[in-house]
């Protein structure tokens, strides 16, 4: 019988740090060979970009992007060739990671798994849920009682989150860098409040995971009925080597916990976002140098006035002073350096959000910066 290979998906809201931590898992994966299929909302491939700039050359990495809507949903004919093709060099891969995009519910590809195309050569290894804890702790996820339809961000936002917890193996609180003991249970405790099932708790510092902890956690196993594939969870976490991370005492003993009955019920439930199109993504692209300060002020007046949930992308300074990795999460922006190969002339930006009107960004964005984007 063939070796079923392993996949790793990781799940997580926009800008929640997916990206970040695959990064560094790459960083970490020892001998390990890997394949990364990144998928994201928005229709120019930044992920993957960054991915492979941490990968570089590095032999037994293979990176595949799937941009433009949601990975292994309806609509994707590329998923189940990609896996095949994935399966077929078996020889050359240990572990399949599968990075989401951050609109989408892991279960689309967690169902593909365990078609008859899929089922024999891969097993689901866990699910990981990546959380923005200080968003978390802003209630930033919380439903707004004062309006029960979907039809506002909050609550498009709120039921997002819940089901992407709801169906994660692992939960990482993630970005707890600068957070204390004390801010650290109360994430425990309001990620509990709404996801009781929650089998198992991590805390990333600056989005690293220890690996043991990542890769290699065979959470599930095959259940093969008749002609169906379903997956079955096991009761704990077996891996030998996964022993509880050093810094487990900040969540007071805590970390761990809460292991509790959960199916996936997998086949009862519509992806979410297939019901859900207030959702959109667009690109802006500006010809015209720009000026960092400028450019920082303006995608925060943007950022405030519209609906924009996340924004992301490369700017290009004036006076050839290099271009800017753009990475925005509601009204946090951060601009680094950076090191693509090759030059870029243009500006170019992801813009996603609930119901946002592309013009006005546009508009908004060109004024404030005195350059025009489109
Ligand atoms: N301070 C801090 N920032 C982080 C951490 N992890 C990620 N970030 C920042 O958060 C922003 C978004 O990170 P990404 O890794 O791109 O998030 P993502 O989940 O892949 O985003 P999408 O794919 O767009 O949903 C970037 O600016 C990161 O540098 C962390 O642990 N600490």
């Amino acid at each position: 019988m063939k070796t079923l290979i392993p996949v790793t998906i990781v799940t997580g809201f926009l800008g929640s740090g997916k990206t970040t931590l695959l990064r560094s898992l790459i960083e970490r994966r020892q001998t390990r060979r890997l394949a990364l299929l990144i998928n994201e909302f928005g229709e120019v491939a930044i992920d993957g970009a960054l991915i492979r700039e941490t990968a570089g050359t590095q032999a037994h990495i293979q990176i595949v992007d799937f941009p433009y809507g949601l990975i292994a949903y309806g609509d994707d004919a590329l998923f189940i060739p990609t896996m095949q093709a994935i399966a077929a060099r078996r020889f050359d891969v240990d572990h399949v990671l599968i990075e989401t995009s951050g609109l989408a519910l892991p279960t689309a590809v967690m169902e593909m798994l365990q078609s008859a195309e899929l089922a024999d050569d891969f097993i689901l290894d866990a699910t990981l849920a990546i959380v923005d804890t200080p968003l978390l702790l802003s209630n930033q996820f919380d439903v707004d009682g004062t309006d029960d339809t979907l039809e506002t961000v909050a609550n498009s936002v709120a039921a997002l989150f819940e089901r992407q917890l709801e169906y994660a193996d692992v939960v990482v609180l993630n970005k707890i860098d600068g957070l204390d003991d004390a801010a650290l249970l109360l994430a425990e405790t309001a990620l509990r409040q709404r996801a009781p099932n929650i089998r198992f708790l991590e805390l990333a510092y600056d989005a690293k995971l220890d690996i043991r902890l990542a890769l290699g956690l065979r959470l599930h196993q095959p259940t093969k009925i008749e002609h169906a594939h379903s997956y079955t969870l096991l009761p704990s976490m077996p891996c030998p080597q996964a022993g509880v991370l050093d810094n487990q005492s900040r969540l007071n003993g805590h970390a761990h916990s809460g292991l509790s009955g959960h199916s996936h019920g997998l086949r009862t439930h519509q992806h979410f976002h297939e019901q859900d199109p207030g959702w959109l993504s667009f690109v802006l692209r500006c010809d015209a140098a720009q000026h960092e300060a400028a450019f920082k002020a303006a995608m925060l007046a943007v950022s405030i006035a519209e609906p924009v949930l996340r924004s992301k992308g490369f700017i290009c300074l004036a006076d050839a002073a290099g271009t800017l990795l753009v990475q925005g999460v509601r009204t946090r922006l951060q601009l680094h350096a950076a090191t693509e190969p090759g030059a870029r002339t243009r500006s170019e930006l992801v813009f996603i959000g609930y119901h946002l009107k592309r013009q006005q960004v546009a508009a908004k964005l060109s004024e404030l910066t005195g350059t025009l984007w489109q």
